[in-house]
Order: C-alpha cells, then sequence, then structure tokens
C-alpha cells in the first residue's frame, strides 16, 4: 500500500499531539540540546536504532550538544502518518 502525504487539514490535526514539532520547509522540524556531544551522540544512536526498524530515517544535523531534525517522506512526497509517528517515538524516547 503506497504511502500518502496527509492533507493539510489532517496534518495540523496531528500536530496539535506534538507541540514540540513545528512546520519547516514542509518538514517536521525540531532542535534539541543537550548537556554535549556524548549525550547528543547518545540519543540520534537511539533514534538510528528506530530508524532502521522503521525503515524510516530522519533528515538531521549534529553540532557538538545541538541536534537537528526533519522528518518528511520522500516516498510520499511530504509530511506522512510515518512521520508523524517516528516524531511521537522520538517525543517518547526524550520522556
Ligand atoms: C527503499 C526504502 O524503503 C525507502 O527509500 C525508505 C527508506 N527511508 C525513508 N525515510 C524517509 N524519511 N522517507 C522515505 O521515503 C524513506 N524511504
Amino acid at each position: 500500500m503506497p504511502i500518502e502525504k496527509l492533507g493539510s487539514e489532517a496534518l495540523r490535526e496531528q500536530l496539535e499531539a506534538l507541540p514540540q514539532w513545528t512546520l519547516r520547509d514542509d518538514k517536521l522540524h525540531r532542535e534539541l540540546r543537550f548537556a554535549d556531544f556524548v549525550e547528543a551522540f547518545g540519543f540520534m544512536s537511539r533514534v538510528a536504532l528506530l530508524a532502521e526498524r522503521a525503515d524510516h530515517h530522519p533528515e538531521w544535523s549534529n553540532v557538538y550538544n545541538r541536534v537537528s531534525i526533519d522528518l518528511t517522506t520522500h516516498d510520499a512526497g511530504g509530511i506522512s502518518m510515518r512521520d508523524i509517528e517516528f516524531a511521537a517515538a522520538i517525543n517518547r524516547l526524550l520522556d
């Protein structure tokens, strides 16, 4: 079954449950700051395992203790429920 891009109304609804995430360039965006590089990279390692399990991968960058994450579904040409679920799973790692 093809993965569908969310329409703007459905997307707005889903974003209500993800207040830590914003829309930037048609992607789900979140920036994080950790105590140091080891903490940031440890977090990225945990996200990498989630990404491999879901076969859904982040666009991200890391500078020392900062991590910037963008989520989109290339296969759908926009944000899909895969990104919503991924964002929620990342939030749970940070609880
Ligand atoms: C072939 C493979 O399943 C696809 O390329 C997957 C891999 N990871 C992916 N990750 C993301 N974020 N979007 C995708 O469309 C995507 N597609």
